[in-house]
């Protein structure tokens, strides 16, 4: 007997799907344990959606395959997966109701009605829609609808839950509230959910782990924190948040920056001289006038100070036409730094990474 395989789990092997020439999935692969929430992110094209569809089963690869629960699954029907779904335009039935929409992936297996009625109950207590049983898609709003569609996606307690950009046409308030009640659910169930977004906030409240898609392959995985602050390659930095990339290069034991200015960085080794230092914002200070020139310290002048309520984005020049974002958190007597002023930036070595350029 091998190790067990809890029924949650899911896992790509080297998976591969082409449209024509085009590989729009590059030799993909995941292994995701049960309970995780797991997230696909990237930018349009990159490979999100025929991803998850290729786990819904929607789509078939032309290499690898698909396991769940340790059952290869790659050539399994969407219906013979046993998943729950919830897809942005996957709207709900407008000709049945709140509960016939809910009880509709009980119904199509034959359950029996006091298991259906019960279930039902249940699932529309989750998503805080009791007493809407009645009511048809035309008289729910935008948020509500969504809940009726996760309600039927967690009716049947499947282990796994793909969603792809289940909130994407909701204000912002609303997915908030939508965001919470999605973690709670899915801690509650225990389930295994897998989450496609493009919204970078979205995938780092939500997420244990993140994969970051560009063209078809990971570009990197790990959980949210560590993806935002040890991006591996300027892509991920730049695509998760805002990011500081200036030009630097290796000057024997040293790296140098804008302007020469010698800079410590914790990490990171390009191979060659050019590289790319990296820095968010929120990591860099800015104090008024002229300081002594450090590691880590580089002069530069205010171009910009663009009042963002509790945070100040400043944009400082500072030397060979580098520009650099700070953000100030505007707290207590904060000092606001106005265009034209002398500062100095400077941020902790723990904070910046060496990247190739
Ligand atoms: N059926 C298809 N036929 C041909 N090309 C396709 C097909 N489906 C997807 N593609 C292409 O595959 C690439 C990846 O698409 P996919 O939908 O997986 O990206 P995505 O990351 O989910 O993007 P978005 O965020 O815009 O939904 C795109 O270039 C897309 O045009």
């Amino acid at each position: 007997m091998g190790p067990a395989v809890s029924a949650g789990s899911v896992a790509l092997e080297a998976v591969t799907k082409r449209y024509g020439s085009e590989a729009v999935v590059a030799g993909v692969s995941l292994a995701i344990p049960e309970g995780e929430f797991f997230t696909l992110l990237g930018p349009s094209g990159s490979g999100k959606t025929t991803t998850l569809s290729m786990l819904a089963g929607f789509v078939v690869p032309d290499e690898g395959r698909v396991v769940m629960g340790g059952r290869d699954m790659t050539r399994v029907p969407p219906r013979g997966r046993g998943l729950g779904m919830v897809f942005q335009n996957y709207a709900i039935f407008p000709h049945l109701n709140v509960a016939e929409n809910v009880a509709f992936p009980l119904t199509v297996r034959g359950a029996p009605k006091p298991e259906v009625t019960a279930r039902v109950a249940e699932a529309l207590a989750m998503v805080k829609l009791t007493g809407f049983e009645a009511r048809y898609a035309r008289q729910l709003s935008g948020g509500q609808q969504q809940r009726v569609a996760l309600a039927r996606a967690i009716v049947a307690h499947p282990k796994v839950v793909l969603m792809d950009e289940p909130l994407g046409a909701l204000d912002k308030n609303l997915r908030y509230h939508m965001q919470v009640e999605i973690k709670e659910i899915q801690r509650r169930l225990g389930m295994t959910v897998i989450y496609v977004t493009h919204d970078q906030e979205e995938a780092l409240t939500m997420s244990d782990r993140i994969a970051i898609m560009d063209r078809g392959r990971i570009a990197q995985l790990g959980p949210p924190r560590e993806v935002y602050e040890k991006p591996d390659d300027s892509f991920v930095a730049a695509f998760l948040g805002e990011a500081n990339l200036l030009r630097a290069r290796r000057d024997g034991e040293v790296v140098r920056g804008p302007g020469g200015a010698v800079l410590a960085t914790s990490a990171g080794t390009p191979p060659g001289g050019e590289a790319l230092l990296f820095v968010r914002p929120e990591k860099v200070s800015v104090a008024a006038g002229l300081a002594e020139v450090l590691p880590n310290h580089l002069p530069g002048r205010v171009l910009h100070a663009s009042f963002l309520g509790n945070i100040v984005r400043y944009a400082v020049e500072a030397g060979d036409g580098a520009t650099v974002l700070c953000d100030a958190a505007n707290g207590a007597g904060a000092v606001l730094h106005q265009p034209g002023d002398a500062v100095t930036l400077s941020w902790r070595a723990e904070d910046s990474r060496l990247l190739a350029g």
